[in-house]
């Protein structure tokens, strides 16, 4: 059996999508959410340190731009198990040819599609459907103090979300203007 994701490379380097093979017979499918010995192959660092599931009840919900600052950077594998959502990974990484410029995918149960995210980039995301469900692998723990975000609709960034926002929390709504001093992450 060869891997059970198909992985494609995107016009940023770093993130990858990958589509989860689904193993099927008359009483349903098997798939993987996450495989260390496959994603070592992309770059993943070391061991699961935390698995968080997220609900969001309101197509056009945009949450994010989340990192966390070193030394808790973190990659993340975001998976829709129910709904569908367009994810967003933005390059953060100091110094980074594609520096502050973004890949935007469609996830959905129905695709069996995930995002690989490495550590350097903000993840956001926007519900296309009502009552979305995600799992999201994470390589490192969650340290509310090292954590950092930038605003959804920062025109630096020039995200085209999909549909109109409807909702966002207070905190992500409220991040200050890229500046052009804004340097990024460094490991
Ligand atoms: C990430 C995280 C958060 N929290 C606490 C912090 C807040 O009190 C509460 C909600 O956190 P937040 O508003 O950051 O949740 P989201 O806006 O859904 O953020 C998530 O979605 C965006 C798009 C991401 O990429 C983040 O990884 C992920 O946190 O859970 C925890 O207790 N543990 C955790 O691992």
């Amino acid at each position: 059996m060869s891997g059970r994701f198909i992985a494609e490379k995107l016009a940023i380097d770093g993130p990858v999508l990958l589509t989860r093979r689904r193993l099927g017979d008359e009483r349903g499918h098997l798939s993987r959410l996450f495989c260390g010995e496959e994603l070592l192959d992309h770059g993943w660092p070391g061991p699961v340190m935390q698995v968080n599931e997220t609900g969001t009840g309101q197509a056009g919900t945009v949450r994010g731009l989340h990192f966390q600052h070193a030394p808790f950077g973190e990659w993340k594998l975001v998976t829709s198990l129910q709904g569908a959502i367009f994810d967003v990974a933005v390059d953060l990484r100091s110094g980074s040819p594609t520096f502050l410029q973004h890949v935007g995918v469609e996830l959905s149960a129905e695709n069996a599609r995930s995002l690989l995210i490495p550590a350097g980039f903000a993840h956001g995301f926007q519900a296309l459907t009502d009552a979305v469900r995600m799992v999201y692998v994470h390589s490192a723990p969650y340290r509310a103090e090292a954590e950092g975000g930038l605003s959804p609709l920062d025109a630096a960034l020039g995200i085209a979300w999909p549909q109109p926002v409807s909702l966002m929390s207070d905190r992500d709504r409220s991040h200050p203007p890229i500046t052009p001093e804004f340097e990024g992450l460094t490991p």
